[in-house]
C-alpha cells in the first residue's frame, strides 16, 4: 500500500511519523496512570487492532490484551445506535483496570454501550482511549480519557479504518475522496 497512486485519497490527515509520535505521547500518559495498576486493554474488532497493537508496544508497563466484536443494527426495523456484542471477551475483567480502545469515536453509541456493558462486570476501573475523535458527529455525550487526534467531519481511512473493508492496512490516515464514498 505504499504506491504513490492512490486515487481514493483526498488528502492525508496524519502521516505515519505523526501517528507514531502521538502514540508515544499517549502511551506515556497511560503508562504513568496505570504504573501501579492491573491494566487490561480491550480492543473493539476490527478497526482498533492496528492502533491497539501500536499503543501496547509503546507502553512501558505490562498489560493484558483482549478483544470483542460488536454488531450495529441500522435497518429500518430497529432504532439507530442499537449495538450488541457479537464476540465477547475471553476472560473476566473483574478487579482489573480496563482501557477500552477504539480507532474512532463518532456518534458515541458503540463506546457508550461497551463502557456500560463492561462496567457491569466488576472492573476496578474503566476508561476510554481512542485514536480519533470526530466530536462534531457526537450524539451521545462521552468522557474520552485518552485521545490521539480530533478530526473534521469527513470519512477517513487507514490505520485500521476501512471503506467497504479495504484500506485498514494504510500506515497513515487519510480523507476518502467524496466520490468514492
Ligand atoms: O461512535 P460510533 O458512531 O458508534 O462509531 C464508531 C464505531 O464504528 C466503527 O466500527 P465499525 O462498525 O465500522 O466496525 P469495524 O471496526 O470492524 O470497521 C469504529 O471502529 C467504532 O467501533
Ligand atoms: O470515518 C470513518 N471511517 C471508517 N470507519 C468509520 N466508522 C465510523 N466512522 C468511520
Ligand atoms: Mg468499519
Amino acid at each position: 500500500m505504499r504506491t504513490p497512486a492512490m486515487p481514493m485519497i483526498d488528502r492525508v490527515l496524519f502521516s505515519e511519523d505523526q501517528i507514531r509520535e502521538r502514540i508515544q505521547e499517549v502511551a506515556a500518559q497511560i503508562s504513568q496512570k496505570y504504573e501501579n495498576g492491573n491494566l487490561r486493554m480491550v480492543g473493539v474488532l476490527k478497526g482498533s487492532v492496528f492502533f491497539l497493537t501500536a499503543l501496547a508496544r509503546a507502553l512501558t508497563i505490562p498489560v493484558k490484551v483482549d478483544f470483542l466484536a460488536i454488531s450495529s443494527f441500522s435497518n429500518h426495523s430497529s432504532a439507530p445506535g442499537v449495538v450488541r456484542i457479537a464476540k465477547d471477551l475471553d476472560d473476566s475483567i473483574e478487579g482489573e483496570d480496563v482501557l477500552l480502545v477504539e480507532d474512532i469515536v463518532d456518534t458515541g453509541f458503540t463506546a457508550r454501550y461497551l463502557l456500560q456493558n463492561l462496567a457491569g462486570r466488576g472492573p476496578n476501573s474503566i476508561a476510554l482511549c481512542t485514536m480519533l475523535d470526530r466530536s462534531a458527529r457526537r450524539i451521545v455525550p462521552l468522557q474520552i480519557d485518552f485521545r490521539c487526534f480530533e478530526i473534521p467531519d469527513r470519512f477517513v481511512i487507514g490505520y485500521g479504518l476501512d471503506y467497504k473493508q479495504l484500506y485498514r492496512n494504510l500506515n497513515f490516515i487519510a480523507v476518502l475522496k467524496p466520490d468514492r464514498a
